[in-house]
């Protein structure tokens, strides 16, 4: 569809906004349940990278929805623009120049898929919490497994709602009793091992 609208490449671009905060902008995904731990992991993460010198941005779900996304519900359809919206987000935080997490359940793999073909490659790092069911409903943090198993919550992710879980993710944090500070070490060091970050 022709929409008259012309993009403007202007003189000071991605490259050298990058080189200005010495360093390479990327998009480290975290996808996993609610209660999985992506929230905890993102914010000891950048923590971590703040302590580095790094210039961040943390983009959590429960903290958009409440601003950009407050119009949008958890049906399948809402949840698909959350995620382009975020991606979109994403991606003009890419092109500032800053190391971006996010920390979406982002249950569907096409819309991740979108995100990732947004970028360039190298430029999109898709993290598996890969916490089970039974371990993000024993922890429970905000007590939304129990209202959707009484019925109070409908669309509820895992329980009456799908999570498609990534199939070939650059990194995976696997539940194994590890603690989330152990979970964000892991991370940093695979981050810094793809030459993420030096
Ligand atoms: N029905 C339903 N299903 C799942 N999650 C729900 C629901 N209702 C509210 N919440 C709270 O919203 C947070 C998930 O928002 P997201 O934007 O990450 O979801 S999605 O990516 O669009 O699926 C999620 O936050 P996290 O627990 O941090 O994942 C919940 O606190
Ligand atoms: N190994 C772990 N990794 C991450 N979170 C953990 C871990 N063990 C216990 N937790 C707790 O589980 C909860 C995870 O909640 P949260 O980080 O909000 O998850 P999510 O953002 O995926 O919903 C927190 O209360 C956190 O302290």
């Amino acid at each position: 569809m022709e929409n008259n609208i012309v993009w403007h490449q202007h003189d000071v671009d991605k490259q050298r906004r990058a080189q200005a905060k010495g360093q390479k902008p990327c998009v480290v995904w975290l996808t996993g349940l609610s209660g999985s731990g992506k929230s905890t992991i993102a914010n000891l993460l950048e923590k971590k990278l703040a302590d580095n010198g790094k210039h961040t941005y943390l983009l959590d779900g429960d903290n958009v929805r409440h601003g950009l996304n407050g119009d949008l519900t958890f049906s399948d359809k809402d949840r698909v623009e959350n995620i382009r919206r975020i991606s979109e987000l994403a991606k003009l935080f890419v092109d500032s120049g800053l190391i971006v997490i996010t920390a979406f359940i982002s249950p569907f793999k096409g819309e991740r898929d979108y995100c990732r073909n947004l970028l360039q490659e190298n430029e999109f790092v898709e993290v598996f919490v890969d916490t089970p069911l039974e371990e993000c409903e024993k922890r429970d943090p905000k007590g939304l497994y129990q209202k959707a198993r009484a019925g109070e919550i409908t669309d509820f992710t895992g329980i009456s709602s799908p999570y498609e879980a990534p199939e070939s993710p650059e990194i995976t944090l696997n539940f194994s009793g590890q603690s989330a500070q152990e979970s964000a070490e892991q991370l940093f060091t695979q981050l810094k091992q793809k030459g993420l970050i030096d």
